[in-house]
């Protein structure tokens, strides 16, 4: 399947949660989203993802989580924490429903979701569901993370379509992943930072506070590392 919400009893029906998530049988659980990323730069693909995921699940907010050191990114240079954080928190700081979490930054050591999972259900206590929502690109490899029947144990997992990828759960046990369909955003991070780097706009790509602070720091520009902007304040 590439498309749209897969059928069974987790699947989202129409433009409201599915039956197994339905808010009358479990009015007093809380249904927390979490949106996992580098987020360097945070941009309108992963906004956009993590809204419609918000209204298609009913959940009551989604929670953004900056990774510490994506270990599966560390041949790629990567920015200060700090720095992708801040930007996490421009980006997501008018809608309500959306929060940022520094569990993978203040935990240290490379970012495993099983411990993001596992923090952030410590911190929510029982009363909470949560639902990780990922790109089709990270759900493809999904099967390389760690501790992956923990992690399905401890959330429902939601791939979104991306461009240029194919949203598929063939390779997953039943009833562990959702597949919902979401406004194509043909946006990257990789692609933003090249920009950048090239002197041309990112305007419209990442939010207008995005911009400014990629300007004022000077991240992604040629030769150029910034350091955390903690250390350099
Ligand atoms: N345009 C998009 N549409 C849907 N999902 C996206 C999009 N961009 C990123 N995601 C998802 O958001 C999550 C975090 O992505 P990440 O921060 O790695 O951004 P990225 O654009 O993939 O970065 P990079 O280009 O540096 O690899 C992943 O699950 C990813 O699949
Ligand atoms: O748990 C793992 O082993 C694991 C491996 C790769 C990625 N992840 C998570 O997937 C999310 C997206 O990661 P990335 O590298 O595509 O930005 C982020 O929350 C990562 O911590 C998790």
């Amino acid at each position: 399947m590439t498309t749209g919400a897969r059928d069974g009893p987790a699947a989202p029906a129409g433009g409201g949660p599915g039956p197994a998530y339905d808010r009358g049988v479990e009015e007093d659980i809380r249904r927390i989203g979490i949106m996992g990323g580098t987020f360097d730069p945070i941009h309108h693909g992963h906004l956009v993802a993590a809204s419609e995921v918000a209204d298609r699940f009913g959940l009551d907010e989604v929670v953004f989580v900056p990774t510490g050191q994506p270990w599966q990114k560390a041949d790629e240079p990567v920015s200060p924490a700090e720095d992708r954080y801040l930007m996490t928190v421009i980006a997501t700081a008018s809608n309500p429903r959306f929060q940022v979490s520094r569990v993978d930054i203040d935990r240290g050591g490379p970012t495993y979701t099983v411990d993001t999972l596992r923090d952030l259900q410590a911190e929510y206590g029982p009363k909470v569901q949560l639902f990780f929502i990922t790109g089709a690109d990270a759900l493809e490899r999904i099967l390389s993370w760690k501790d992956l029947d923990e992690i399905f144990a401890l959330a429902h997992f939601i791939g979104v379509t991306r461009p240029g990828f194919e949203l598929s759960d063939e390779h997953l046990p039943a009833d562990t992943v959702s597949l919902v369909q979401v406004p194509a955003m043909a946006i990257s991070s990789t692609n933003c930072r090249a920009r950048v780097a090239r002197g041309e706009p990112v305007w419209y790509l990442v939010p207008d506070g995005v911009v400014q602070y990629i300007a004022k720091r000077r991240l992604y520009q040629e030769g150029k590392r910034p350091e955390s902007p903690r250390s350099s304040a």
